[in-house]
């Protein structure tokens, strides 16, 4: 079904003279798993928060699931599961007593798969829970409701690869089945996590927020077309003045080689750019980029944090590789 299961329009928070959220204007298609990433204090959960209608928002507004978030209340909470990295549990119950609690509440509740799948000890208290098995048992209890909108805070922070990828397989196993039953209004999973290559595994569409500034949100397909990381090998020739394009990032160059990141390589003819800026180039080689990577450039291009290690390890792979591809020139001279 076409539409937007979340839409804001100039959502913006501040605390004080903290501007947690900018300006915000986003769309979050039905049926995608929109995963929205940042460094620390970037506005995630503040963003969250206001869908929720947990904080106010102090301009701008948001529409979830058509209804607008201010007004969102326990009926609409029946169709929308929210899991928080820091959600309050009754932690005297047992997780059985827990689903038991909850499963009137909800005409559709079926937790039996769920529990199967994700192995929960059902005799045990929840507050005897690891935190692993906790945020299994706050998924299952939101899965069990089959909502139509799905919004996890950090739900993978801390917890073991094994663990992850259960969540992950217990949510795509709902996602897959509202497709297999071509439901009307197929359930969308909005995410908010660290893990850029857990999230690249998963999810349809990514938003980037950076210091309360929503830098871009898109197709995950469509990011990861458009971003190359680029080798152009030089030759002899005498070099143009023509001036890189603007969707070059990060451009580098040596006697015998450039290096840059393109940002838009799945629509600019690249190889045409490359011949007007480098005439002496003798050899091109385009990598494709993980979305770490993607982002790494990013920040280093300064539309975000830099992640110094990383960037630092990448320096020294290059220092190596032009050395190597140096001494090769000048062993053929
Ligand atoms: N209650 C509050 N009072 C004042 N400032 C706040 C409050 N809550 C959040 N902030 C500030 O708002 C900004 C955004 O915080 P938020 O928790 O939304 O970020 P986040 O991206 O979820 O971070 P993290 O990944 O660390 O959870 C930060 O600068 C934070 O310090």
């Amino acid at each position: 079904m076409a539409g937007f299961a979340i839409e804001t329009v100039g959502l913006a928070k501040g605390y004080g003279r903290t501007q947690a959220l900018q300006p915000t204007s986003l769309s979050v298609p039905m049926g995608a798993v929109f995963a929205l990433v940042g460094h620390n204090g970037a506005g995630k959960t503040t963003l969250i928060k206001l869908l929720m209608n947990i904080l106010q928002p102090s301009a701008g507004s948001a529409t979830v699931l058509g209804e607008n978030s201010t007004g969102l209340t326990g009926e609409a909470f029946t169709r929308i599961g929210y899991v928080s990295e820091n959600q309050e549990l009754p932690e005297w119950m047992t997780v059985r007593q827990y689903l038991d609690y909850l499963q009137p509440f909800y005409p559709e509740w079926d937790d039996a798969d769920l529990v199967r799948v994700l192995d929960l000890p059902l005799d045990r208290k929840l507050k005897h829970l690891s935190r692993g098995m906790l945020m299994k048992a706050a998924l299952a209890s939101v899965l069990a409701f089959r909502p139509s909108l799905i919004v996890l805070d950090e739900p993978f922070s801390g917890l073991d690869p094994l663990v992850r990828d259960e969540l992950i397989e217990a949510l795509l196993e709902e996602v897959e089945v509202d497709t297999a039953a071509e439901r009307t209004a197929p359930t969308t999973i909005l995410i908010s996590s660290h893990d850029l290559a857990e999230i690249e595994s998963f999810a349809t569409h990514v938003g980037y927020l950076h210091q309360g500034k929503l830098v871009f949100a898109e197709e995950m397909a469509t990011l990861i077309a458009r971003f190359r990381e680029v080798t152009v090998t030089l030759g002899d020739g005498a070099a143009s003045d023509a001036a890189a394009p603007a969707s070059w990032v990060l451009l580098e160059t040596a006697p015998s080689v450039a290096r840059f990141v393109h940002s838009q390589a799945d629509t600019e003819p690249v190889e045409e750019q490359i011949a007007a800026v480098f005439p002496q180039a003798v050899g091109v080689e385009m990598e494709p980029m993980t979305l770490r990577t993607i982002f790494l450039a990013l920040a280093r291009s300064g539309r975000g944090p830099v992640d110094m290690a990383a960037l630092e390890e990448r320096r020294n792979k290059r220092t190596q590789k032009t050395d190597k591809s140096d001494k090769a020139d000048r062993s053929r001279a």
